[in-house]
């Protein structure tokens, strides 16, 4: 009968000592069984989930005297040592003199919450006989013990405050208790027979042939082992890896760059305008430091804003700063890292990205962090198109499983025409995932480049967002332990 159970010898132990045990405790079980406590407990928890016995958890309670407790039980409340000193209105500093000041800094508070004194004009005046209060009797009740509520017979808002005083603590005990149930009890009236069992087949069983008399322990294929979670890379770096191998397998070349850009490179040689909102305070990080503007651009970038210069474009009219160019900020986009690598290999062909992070002065929220990843590129080349770059575009997003992809009409200052990729993800619909474009001639021929330039500046964490299936970007980099150990390396 007791095979239907496939009860191990533990287990089987267990249970013949249970039968003549009521509620046993975990160490009455131990004993009895003559097995450790962690053993036969695990043991009964086995027999548990088979229904054979029942493991009982009761928590209770207990309260115990904190140091400061214990001298305030046997000296009184600092607002009872010093309502039972004075006889009449009394002054702080005197009463600073004769206590503690910290014991006189606490009482006045206490006095005037319980009624036992008032304060008028700086002294403390005692307005009544200070009957022993509920808090104080419990301090007594204690007698130094730890006690559980009912002992201390005390109310629960009383204990409350003193534990807000820091005068007492809780804690929690946990109690066991084990007894067999009836199909349990079944079992070993029936007759239940102990042999050794073998758990693991070694060597030495199999050289001496032992093997074949012993008895093994059943395996049981029905339980879920406890999950094991091993190292690994974490999501979002696993996904940036994924993009970067897209775009070098592509035949682009990576590079990077400072975090901290002049605002040259990080908007005037974009043919951003000096007073383009983007460059506001309240968007972009500014630093106090500056840069040297590069000589052999900043005259012909200048020129560009100021009027064109020989591009044939009005510019945009107005004075052009230096003393504004000169200025560092935190990079607001990868594109300042794309253009100064333009600007140092003008010869096509020009294939280059970046997967870094780029800064922004964003309230955070559950889609805005002020730092942030992008993924940039540019391709340079004789007779590039835009339906090359809608090419490109729709390549990289296809390789990281998007099939949907559709391109709006965007607007950025150095991209003509300019567009913004979307996917379609079910559930949320199109997802707008950056910006790309040809860069416009007011960008290129100041800095000496003859041939038509793609180029784009994708959202990483949005995308990210979207493979892991998560509705706050924060996530990505509050490497939350549950979720990381969950998080699948790859989907099934
Ligand atoms: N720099 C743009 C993206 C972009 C890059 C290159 C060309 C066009 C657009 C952004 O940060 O949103």
């Amino acid at each position: 009968m007791s095979s239907q159970y496939n009860l191990t010898s533990n287990e089987k132990n267990v249970l013949i000592a249970l039968e003549n045990l009521k509620d046993a405790s975990p160490d009455e079980l131990a004993d009895k069984s003559e097995m450790k406590t962690e053993t036969s407990m695990q043991a009964a928890f086995l027999l548990e989930e088979k229904g054979l016995a029942q493991v009982d958890e009761t928590i209770t309670e207990i309260f115990e005297l904190t140091d400061e407790g214990k001298k305030y039980a046997q000296e009184g409340l600092p607002e009872r040592q010093i309502i039972d000193a004075i006889s009449g209105p009394t002054s702080m500093d005197e009463l600073k003199d004769k206590f503690n000041p910290a014991v006189a800094g606490i009482a006045t508070g206490w006095l005037r919450r319980k009624g036992w004194a008032g304060i008028e004009k700086g002294m403390i005046v005692p307005t009544s006989n200070a009957e022993k209060g509920e808090d104080e009797k419990i301090l007594e009740a204690f007698a130094g013990e730890a006690k559980t509520f009912e002992e201390l017979g005390a109310d629960k808002k009383v204990i409350n405050d003193l534990i807000k005083r820091k005068l007492v603590v809780k804690t929690e005990n946990k109690k066991r208790k084990i007894c067999i149930t009836s199909e349990g009890k079944e079992l070993v009236v029936a007759g239940i027979t102990v042999e050794e069992e073998v758990a693991q087949l070694t060597s030495e069983l199999l050289k001496s042939g032992e093997w074949k008399e012993k008895k093994f322990r059943p395996y049981n294929i029905h339980t879920a082992p406890r999950p094991i979670y091993g190292a690994k890379i974490h999501p979002y770096q696993r996904l940036i890896d994924e993009m970067r191998r897209i775009f070098l397998d592509m035949g682009f070349t990576e590079i990077k760059g400072e975090a901290v850009q002049s605002s040259f490179w990080n908007f005037d040689s974009l043919f951003q305008p000096q007073d383009h909102p983007a460059r506001e305070m309240q968007d972009t990080f500014h630093l106090s430091s500056r840069s040297e503007l590069p000589l052999e651009y900043k005259d012909k970038v200048c020129a560009v804003h100021e009027n064109g210069g020989e591009t044939g474009s009005t510019g945009w009219g107005g004075k052009w700063s230096e003393d504004i160019a000169c200025r560092n900020v935190l990079r607001t986009h990868t594109t300042s890292l794309t253009i100064k690598y333009l600007a140092d290999n003008p010869e096509a062909p020009v294939k280059a990205f970046s997967i870094d992070r780029a800064y922004r002065r964003e309230t955070i929220d559950p889609t805005h962090t002020p730092e942030f990843e992008q993924l940039e590129g540019v391709v340079m080349d004789k007779d590039m198109s835009f339906s090359n770059l809608l090419g490109c575009l729709a390549e990289f997003y296809y390789r990281m499983g998007f099939e949907d992809i559709r391109f709006r009409p965007g607007y950025f200052p150095y991209t003509e025409p300019s567009v913004e990729p979307e996917v379609y993800v079910d559930g949320l619909g199109w997802v707008e995932l950056g910006g790309a474009g040809v860069f416009r001639k007011e960008v290129t021929a100041p800095l000496g480049i003859k041939y038509p330039v793609l180029a784009w500046g994708l959202g990483v964490s949005r995308l990210a967002m979207l493979k892991l299936g998560l509705k706050d970007l924060r996530q990505l980099y509050h490497s939350d332990i549950d979720w990381l150990r969950k998080s699948e390396v790859c989907q099934l």
